[in-house]
């Protein structure tokens, strides 16, 4: 079975090196002329879909504005992934699922088991009961060809105080979240399967990322404030790895298709300038 590592890299030899968010914000529904409930909900993740599902190599739905809608939103979130997949796109969802081990299991189970309605490409999760914790996620991944992208350095404010925090042997919490990351993808050719979310906000890291060998997811650009230039900043020599991830930047520019994929293209030239990719 090929892992989510060579997916993942091979789709983004095909497409570019992007991600794009499905957050249907209620403003982003207004603005689309949408109502913020279900049919609005529906249909704007349709619009992305049938937009962006057979260009872009990433799709990143946020769970949490799926999960408004209740048991209805859930079912639109199932349908979209199916429409995703089946359009060639590798589904990252946006979860940031962490428990103890025992559920985390069951985390597992729901997204990255392929007979789950939920099963995805890879999901992120957060690591703030020990990346140990996590394991049950790690061991379906390699075992069905998914990917986990742990939190590590997030692009809000707020992350730094807990992330940027020194443990007892002398490096940051974010730097034993990617050392413990880098074992596990140790060896892996082209790339491990295991991702560390690194935002694109943070400015220069402080930490080492050399041995990572996995992809770095990197939100944060556009709404949040940062351009594909300060990846330069934030990665240095670790940019061949990042996968650059926007949300409203490219959904602002909807709800017509061309104009989507005109913005989604546009990141895409202006993430691989950043990236130094031919
Ligand atoms: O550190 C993190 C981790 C996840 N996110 C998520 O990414 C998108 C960002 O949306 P924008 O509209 O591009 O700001 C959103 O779903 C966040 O929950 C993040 O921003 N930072």
């Amino acid at each position: 079975m090929e892992s989510f590592g060579a997916r993942l890299h091979r789709a983004v030899r095909e497409r570019g090196p992007l991600c794009v968010g499905i957050d249907p914000h209620p403003a982003l529904l207004a603005r689309w002329g949408l109502a913020d409930d279900v049919d609005g909900l529906r249909r704007f993740a349709g619009a992305v879909v049938d937009a962006l599902g057979d260009r872009v190599a990433v799709v990143k739905p946020q769970s949490a504005f799926f999960e408004r809608f209740g048991s209805h939103g859930v079912a639109v979130l199932e349908s979209t992934i199916r429409q995703l997949r089946e359009r060639g796109a590798l589904v990252l969802l946006d979860v940031k699922r962490g428990d103890i081990g025992s559920t985390v299991q069951a985390y597992a189970s729901a997204y990255l088991d392929p007979s789950s309605p939920m099963h995805v490409d890879a999901i992120t999760a957060s690591p703030f009961l020990g990346v140990g914790s996590l394991a049950p996620m790690f061991e379906l991944a390699a075992e069905h060809g998914g990917g986990v992208f742990v939190l590590a350095l997030t692009s809000n404010p707020e992350g730094a105080s807990v992330q940027r925090a020194t443990t007892a042997d002398g490096r940051t919490v974010a730097q034993t979240v990617i050392d413990e990351i880098s074992q596990l993808n140790a060896g892996a050719e082209p790339l491990g399967s295991i991702g560390a979310v690194v935002g694109a906000t943070v400015g220069e890291t402080g930490c080492d990322l050399s041995a990572m060998n996995g992809p770095l997811l990197a939100p944060g650009l556009g709404a949040q404030g940062a351009t594909a230039a300060d990846l330069r900043v934030v990665f240095g020599s670790n940019l061949p790895a990042v996968l650059p991830s926007y949300s409203r930047e490219v959904l602002g520019a909807g709800p017509d298709p061309e104009a989507l994929r005109a913005a989604a293209d546009r990141a895409v030239v202006g993430c691989r300038a950043a990236l130094k990719l031919s």
